[in-house]
């Protein structure tokens, strides 16, 4: 399903509900699935978190979790501690070229069985679940936090806690914090100190948890505020001022734009204050996954910039720098990638009616959304958002986009 947006204007105010983060419901889910007490509130209706919620209540061989990143990397971990379960665990062909070898590596190395199916490093691979026997394992940090968080999500399965030495530049470290801090809102006591991090055998203390609204997706919004005009404002829920999301640095970032954010209750407001936009310089190997709302907004506010710390987005969904590239040149954008970042110059026009790309990918859908306060744009397979935010297309008729399916 394509998707055409119409030369749009919001609302001068609004509001959106948007669901649970999909990071903390990945995470809790599996929690949950060792700790069945726990009660969860605001979960995710992502299909990754769907997808995540039916593998651990699956009892098939086969466990096919698409596209999901952090269901195939927690999974991985969760079904070699399940004793005596054996598990072949796949997913999307994209998922097939999404390297899992440092995970399966540090996994092994704790005694566990897995092998790979198809291609070595890769999905799909074969668990015999088992009791692990050690507890200390050392692994490279700067290809993903998803393994490190899957470790940690574990280790209260194994005799004497987990102790992991990370190896090189930790990155995405905001996500590994989260892990740590669910794992302590249900009792898990853990220690991050320098390269290494350790959760302490300890007993839990399983409660309710309420499950905050995605940050990420709230980026979208975030953008739409900045290229709308003066005055308006858009309330989004619900959110608090101190997340366990790293991506909520969208407060700090987005004032760059004149964008301001104010929390109320468990609301906050965005509200475009000011209008004049310089040149951006970031670094984002904390908050990756709004990077490219980010080189979007710059692009439909003529501003340039450079975006660093970008080395992990060439194993996402897609390689985000290079679909990032096509994309905006095709609008009429000049951008130059390098593995790790990204520079946009400064342009001044937006070419009309121009089908966009998505690749499999939700963020190629979302970001170039906001393009439409500008030029009508086509968004191709536009139905990809359901991976993190299924009713996103709903949510931006209700604040007064103008688009047709
Ligand atoms: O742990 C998580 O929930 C995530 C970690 C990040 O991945 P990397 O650590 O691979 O950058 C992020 O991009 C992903 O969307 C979600
Ligand atoms: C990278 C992402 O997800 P995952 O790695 O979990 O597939 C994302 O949601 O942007």
């Amino acid at each position: 399903m394509d998707i055409t947006l119409q030369k749009s204007a919001i609302q001068k105010q609004s509001s959106v509900k948007i669901t649970g983060s999909k990071s903390e419901s990945n995470r809790l889910l599996l929690l949950q699935a060792l700790f069945p007490e726990i009660e969860l509130n605001n979960v995710s209706n992502s299909d990754d978190s769907n997808l995540m919620m039916k593998a651990l209540a699956s009892i098939e061989k086969i466990v096919d979790i698409h596209h999901a990143g952090t269901a195939m990397r927690f999974l991985t971990a969760y079904f070699a501690v399940q004793e005596g379960r054996e598990t072949i665990l796949t997913g999307s062909k994209r998922m097939k070229e999404r390297p899992i070898k440092i995970l399966v590596d540090a996994l092994r190395e704790l005694g566990a069985d897995i092998s790979y199916v198809e291609n070595e490093g890769f999905p799909p691979i074969a668990i015999k679940g088992k009791k692990l026997s050690k507890h200390k394992v050392s692994l490279k940090a700067n290809v993903s936090s998803q393994y490190i968080s899957a470790l940690l999500l574990i280790a209260t399965k194994l005799e004497n806690g987990i102790e992991l030495m990370l190896e090189g530049e930790i990155t995405s470290v905001p996500y590994i914090n989260m892990t740590l801090s669910l794992l302590n809102e249900i009792g898990i006591e853990t220690s991050f100190k320098n390269n290494v991090i350790t959760v302490h055998p300890s007993k839990s203390k399983p409660k309710p948890l309420t499950v905050e609204s995605d940050w990420s997706s709230a980026s979208y919004y975030f953008s739409i505020a900045a290229i709308s005009k003066v005055g308006t404002q858009i309330t989004l829920s619900s959110y608090k001022e101190n997340s366990l999301q790293g991506d909520s640095c969208l407060v700090d970032i987005y004032k760059h734009f004149g964008v301001t954010s104010k929390f109320n209750e468990n609301f906050v407001t965005l509200t475009k204050e000011t209008s004049a936009v310089k040149p951006l310089t970031l670094d984002l190997k904390n908050a990756p996954d709004i990077a490219q709302t980010i080189a979007v907004t710059c692009f439909v506010l003529g501003v340039s910039c450079d975006l660093t710390g970008l080395h992990t987005l060439k194993i996402k969904e897609t390689d985000r720098l290079v679909a990032l590239k096509t994309e905006i040149e095709k609008l009429g954008g000049n951008v130059e990638i390098s593995e790790k970042s990204l520079h946009l110059k400064a342009s001044k026009d937006i070419k009309p009616m121009v089908p966009i790309a998505t690749y499999n990918d939700h963020r190629m859908a979302m970001a170039f959304a906001p393009v439409a306060l500008k030029q009508p744009v086509i968004i191709e397979d536009a139905g990809v958002v359901s991976k993190s935010y299924p009713t996103f297309w709903d949510d931006l008729k209700t604040i007064g986009f103008n688009l047709t399916k």
